[in-house]
């Protein structure tokens, strides 16, 4: 594989435009495969205001469904929603070659295996993104702060590509940490992600900071990481205590902060409850472990979706 690998992003929302951008000031070919942005940015490119700088730039290849890939990539890199209506297996299909290297940056709990199974020979890295970042138009991006990406390849482990892909971002200016065990680390994100973001939903749209300062909420945010800390141990990936305190104290030092599920909700789109939150209590049943916190926070999110006629 070159130095400067080519990188094709399926997704080019929020998450997909930002590190595409990273990847484009590292020297990567960047091309992108779009739906609703596709006449925006065949036309204007990917802006993106950032406190890193203006990061926008032209892609080598803009794609739309349907169309035939000129040359398979090199990394393939999906950052779409994972939802239940969202055959991921089949967007990606059209763009894989035989040694494509796929990248998921995307949230949520046990979402590489489909993805994993269907595309046996090629190495899957998966990717934890801590950052803020959001649409604002059709090809307009805003990038509030942050940007570490934890990675490793699914399941577990560490290879030369991952190496290479983990240079070339931080070659654009982007913190990375490479993990051995990224399915544990799946597991530490959604100690915040799996209280915060469904939590916030059921809230209204609620910030971080009215989510801990209501009375009673940082009592129930806590319940609700424990019961994910216990799932995670019952399910080979134990974690310490600390860490209930080290998300609370975390999320009191941020400014305000409104999460990618609670800006979906405000925003009329579909929201990431089965892969944040269903996933979580799943394994939970599996298990035998009871997660009353969770469950309740579930069942509520689908009788809102039963009454807005959603799945
Ligand atoms: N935004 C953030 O700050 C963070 C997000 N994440 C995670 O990153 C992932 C991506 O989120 P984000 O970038 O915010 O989401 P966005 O909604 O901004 O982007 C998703 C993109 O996928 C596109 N898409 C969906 N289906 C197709 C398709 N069939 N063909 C082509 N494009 C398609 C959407 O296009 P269309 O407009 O047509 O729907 C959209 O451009 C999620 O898992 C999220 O939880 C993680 C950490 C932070
Ligand atoms: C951790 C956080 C809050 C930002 O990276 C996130 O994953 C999200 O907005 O869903």
């Amino acid at each position: 594989m070159s130095d400067n690998p080519s990188i094709l992003i399926v997704g080019a929302g929020a998450i997909g435009s930002f590190y595409g951008a990273i990847l484009k000031q590292a020297g990567c070919s960047v091309s992108v495969v779009l739906r609703s942005d596709y006449d925006a940015v065949k036309a204007h490119g990917i802006r993106i205001k950032s406190p890193l700088g203006d990061l926008s730039f032209e892609p080598d290849r803009v794609y739309r469904d349907g169309d035939v890939p000129e040359a398979v990539p090199d990394f393939l890199i999906l950052c779409v929603k994972v939802l239940p209506g969202v055959n991921r297996v089949a967007m990606v299909a059209p763009w894989m070659g035989e040694k494509t290297r796929l990248v998921l940056i995307e949230n949520g709990l046990d979402i590489e295996k489909e993805l994993a199974d269907a595309y046996p020979h090629n190495p899957l890295i998966s990717c934890l993104a801590f950052i803020a970042v959001s649409r604002k138009d059709s090809g307009v991006v805003e990038h509030k702060a942050y940007g570490r990406l934890v990675m490793g390849l699914y399941p577990q482990g560490i290879d030369d590509h991952c190496r290479q892909l983990a240079r070339l971002f931080k070659n654009g200016g982007i913190n990375i940490d490479l993990t051995e065990h990224v399915v544990g680390e799946r597991w530490r994100k959604c100690l915040w992600n799996t209280p915060f973001n469904p939590l916030s939903v059921i809230a209204n749209g609620a910030d971080t900071q009215t989510i801990l300062e209501t009375e009673g909420g940082e009592e129930l945010v806590r319940a609700m990481i424990r019961e994910v800390m216990e799932v995670a141990a019952a399910d080979g990936y134990p974690m310490d205590e600390s860490l209930i305190d080290k998300n609370i104290e975390g999320t009191r030092r941020m400014p305000a902060y409104k999460n990618s599920m609670a800006l979906d909700y405000l925003n009329g789109r579909p929201i990431e409850r089965e892969a944040v939150l269903g996933n979580v209590v799943a394994i939970a049943r599996r298990h035998g472990i009871p997660v009353p916190h969770l469950n309740t926070m579930l069942v509520t999110l689908k009788m809102r979706a039963a009454l807005e006629g959603r799945d």
